[in-house]
């Protein structure tokens, strides 16, 4: 496949121009956040007047360097921060609290060590008081589609750190949330694994029809996941620019060796570099 001839990186915002605000399920409004110091530290202004307005069914990857504010402004989605100025808005209304409509995939698996994988995937549809057999359904086809058939009945530490990063998207998958929030989630995993577990969000995603916003440093996997990849500048994170993603899902391997996407990631490395490495 060659996309190349067909494609051009557009202005930050165009992608969302022609969209009707019945479409946008995330509305992020000059978002600020300054962390408040404790002694004697100046205060951490972390996000700057963050926009960025989000599709129902959209995959962005929100792609910068380290402490650019990726993770903070991803709490700030899922409720459990609020920000220090600007407002967002899910479906019209205001984010100030944790949702079932939201769940995050953490780097570091976030499963409970006492339980096994089933009983990991079921906790959340349990706390909703839904019966046994209904939520033990649910679990052991979510648990197929992240391709663990087989080891239900295994605890966190019999498992490898692949697989227990399966577990932990079957878990965020269970209460069937409208918006998946990823940080990181690969961050800890080896480079094969890695490149596995890329291949199966992205025909996860698609096929749970999720929005889902997914934070990383890693340019190359941002671009191979996501819609619209959001590149923040570093600390205070602003949006820097916008680029959407052409290629066609089901997102496949051989994708990475194609012209575009090989030309995007090397064009978004060289303009990266010089700031990142400022920052560092
Ligand atoms: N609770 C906190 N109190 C004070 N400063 C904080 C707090 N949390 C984050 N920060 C600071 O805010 C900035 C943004 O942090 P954040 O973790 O959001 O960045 P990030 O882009 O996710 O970084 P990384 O890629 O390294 O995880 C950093 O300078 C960080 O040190």
């Amino acid at each position: 496949m060659n996309t190349s001839t067909a494609l051009k990186i557009p202005a930050s915002g165009d992608s969302v121009a022609q969209t009707s605000a019945s479409d946008i399920q995330i509305d992020i409004s000059h978002v600020g956040k300054v962390y408040q110091s404790q002694g004697t530290d100046a205060p951490v202004t972390a996000l700057d007047g963050v926009s960025l307005r989000i599709r129902r069914g959209e995959f962005i990857s929100l792609l910068g360097p380290s402490g650019c504010g990726k993770s903070t402004l991803l709490n700030i989605v899922a409720g459990f921060q609020s920000a220090t100025s600007g407002q967002i808005l899910q479906n019209g209304r205001k984010i100030t609290k944790p949702d079932p409509s939201r769940t995050v995939v953490f780097q570091d698996y976030a499963l409970f060590g006492w339980m096994t994988v089933q009983q990991n995937v079921e906790f959340g549809l349990k706390a909703k008081g839904m019966p046994k057999a209904q939520r033990a359904e649910i679990a052991r086809s979510l648990i197929a589609m992240v391709q663990l058939s087989g080891f239900e009945d295994k605890f966190p530490h019999q498992m490898s750190g692949g697989m227990k990063q399966r577990a932990a998207i079957a878990r965020a998958l269970a209460p069937d949330p409208d918006i998946l929030l990823m940080d990181e989630p690969f961050g800890a995993l080896d480079a094969q694994t890695r490149v596995l577990l890329q291949e199966e969000i992205a025909r996860i995603s698609s096929e749970a029809k999720k929005t889902v916003i997914f934070v990383t440093h890693g340019i190359d996997e941002a671009v191979f996941l996501a819609d619209r990849v959001v590149v923040m500048s570093p600390r205070p994170g602003r949006v820097r620019n916008e680029v959407l993603v052409p290629l066609p899902r089901p997102r496949t391997a051989d994708m990475r060796s194609d012209p575009w996407f090989v030309s995007t990631v090397k064009d978004l490395w060289e303009t990266l570099k010089p700031e990142w490495q400022k920052g560092e």
